[in-house]
């Protein structure tokens, strides 16, 4: 099938191996300059499907002249024209939902029906989503005096470097690359080195759409590729999602150059779970919340529950209950509930987090679901989740981001202890508290220090509700339309003299 000027390729292993060894700058999937690539491995076989460009200093320099140059274009058109053309691009790229899945399955273990086919959903929700907020793009008139008029438009920042994860990389890339197009911007994104190819496809489809220069991606090491595009000095902004200790690096080099840079950084987030609490509710929350169908391989994953003393074992049972429930197999399967972990060194890192949790006094490990038996898969990364319960908040498991399927269920007696361990953490990304208590829930809600507080729920993040972290979770706000005018673009005042 063909839509618009490009095939609709189904089989993932025909696109991964097309896709081998390319970045799209210019609106053309071109080699980099170094020539160099490095494999792109499937998590679930450990087999090589394709090779991604490895990028460096001198594709930076290359594609961020071709976003310059086509900055001048495109922040020149209407605004109402460029959400035109970005709500065109989403609906391109919803031809292309089911390939793109796969693709991201394959490259990174996150099962189809779970958990890959709904992030290509939301990425194309997520880009049409900032488009119909073209129209939204103005500025005030301000009362200085009566013989002035005093107004203030909204002028794009220019060229935007895009720094993405590999946990949900598309769409992690469109609630970044949406509000920068549409507020005049062009885009260098640098993808992860785990999760390449499902990316570029995107980049490849909206560019089917776009002006050429517009939006342009490059795979590479993070220090060698990122670095450059951070430090660019035509780099007007860099918004990044990934580990506190990138961060770090990238708002150093942010400071030096005056620029803004936008952190959305790791979580360690609590869940309080009250004794009143709909159990059922609660349970199927926390099961959510953990995020284990993607292997809990996200930053908002509710980590640690916090859980009455009156309910914690019939909470912790009917929890583990529910996890053993899930089918965990090869991802592109439409059977299977949890695929694997995205990595060999993040498998190993997340083993070794077990296996102190493990050795640690009082603790007991309630390992859940059950691995395949397929022997294709007996090299995949698969990892049997666990619930932990019995360490207390200073154990390691509780303080530090595992970013795997691994949960520590904390017993507390009163509020205002849940409420001490959930704020004793270095991280305030999302928290969450179960009760039918409205006075509990809005109090408990005050005192949390998070970005993101639910009653009674546990969603993921969605466009129009602004997102971002405190403490070491992160720098600023994305999404929603605030997000966009204030972090995409600067305020130009304008005082004009009647006199
Ligand atoms: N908050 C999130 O959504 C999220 C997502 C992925 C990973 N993480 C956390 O980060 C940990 C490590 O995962 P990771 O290795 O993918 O994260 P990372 O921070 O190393 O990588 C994220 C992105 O930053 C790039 N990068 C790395 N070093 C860079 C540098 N010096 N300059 C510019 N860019 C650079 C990487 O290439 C990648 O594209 C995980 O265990 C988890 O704790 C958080
Ligand atoms: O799907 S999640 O991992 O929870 C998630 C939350 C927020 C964001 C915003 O960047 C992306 C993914």
């Amino acid at each position: 099938m063909t839509t618009g000027s490009l095939t609709v390729l189904d089989d993932p292993f025909t696109l991964a191996r097309q896709l081998s060894g390319l970045n799209l700058v210019d609106g053309k999937l071109v080699q980099a300059v170094s020539k160099r690539t490095f494999p792109v491995v499937n998590p679930a076989t450990g087999q090589r499907i394709a090779d991604a460009a490895d990028a460096d200093s001198d594709d930076v320099d290359n594609v961020v002249a071709v976003a310059v140059r086509a900055q001048v274009s495109w922040s020149k058109l209407p605004a109402r024209e460029r959400g035109r053309l970005l709500a065109e691009a989403a609906r391109a790229l919803s031809a292309h939902t089911e390939e793109i899945a796969r693709l991201v399955a394959l490259e990174t273990g996150k099962a189809l029906r779970t958990e890959s086919r709904p992030e290509i959903v939301a990425t194309a929700d997520a880009l049409d989503f900032f488009a119909g907020l073209a129209p939204e793009l103005k500025g005030e008139t301000v009362p200085l005096k009566p013989t002035a008029l005093t107004y203030t438009t909204r002028e794009p920042l220019g060229v935007v470097g895009v720094i993405i994860p590999w946990n949900v990389p598309a769409l992690i890339m469109a609630f970044k690359i949406a509000p920068a197009l549409v507020a005049g911007n062009t885009v260098v994104v640098k993808s992860a080195e785990e999760a390449p190819l499902g990316v570029l496809r995107v980049v490849q489809i909206l560019n089917s759409v776009l002006p050429p220069g517009v939006l342009n991606i490059l795979s590479g090491d993070g220090p060698a590729c990122g670095g450059p595009l951070v430090n660019h000095p035509a780099v007007r902004k860099v918004t990044f999602t990934g580990s506190v200790a990138t961060g770090r690096i990238i708002a150093h080099a942010a400071a030096e150059k005056l620029i803004p840079a936008t952190l959305e950084l790791g979580g360690k987030s609590p869940m309080i779970v009250m004794p009143d609490a709909d159990l059922a509710q609660a349970v199927e929350g926390a099961f959510a919340g953990m995020r284990f169908t993607r292997q809990g391989q996200s930053c908002t994953a509710a980590s640690r529950m916090l859980v009455h003393g009156a309910v914690h074992d019939e909470f912790v049972r009917r929890l583990a209950e529910r996890v053993n429930g899930l089918t965990m197999g090869d991802p592109l399967d439409e059977a299977t509930d949890i695929g694997t972990i995205v990595s060999l060194s993040q498998y190993e890192k997340v083993k070794h987090y077990i296996e102190l949790g493990e050795a640690q006094e009082g603790a007991v490990a309630i390992r859940c679901s059950t691995l395949p038996e397929d022997s294709a898969l007996k090299s995949g990364l698969f990892l049997q989740p666990v619930l932990f319960t019995g360490l207390t908040n200073k154990s390691r498991l509780a303080r530090e981001e595992i970013f795997g399927p691994v949960t520590c269920v904390i017993r507390f007696d009163t509020l205002d202890e849940a409420i001490e361990i959930a704020n004793d953490s270095d991280f305030g990304l999302a928290a969450s508290v179960w009760t039918k208590d409205i006075k509990v829930a809005l109090t408990t809600a005050q005192s949390l220090e998070a970005g993101l507080v639910q009653v009674n729920q546990n969603q993921v993040a969605g466009p129009n509700i602004s997102y971002g972290g405190i403490k070491q979770s992160g720098l600023g706000k994305e999404l929603s339309l605030e997000s966009m005018l204030d972090h995409f673009m600067h305020k130009k005042t304008v005082i004009v003299n009647l006199e």
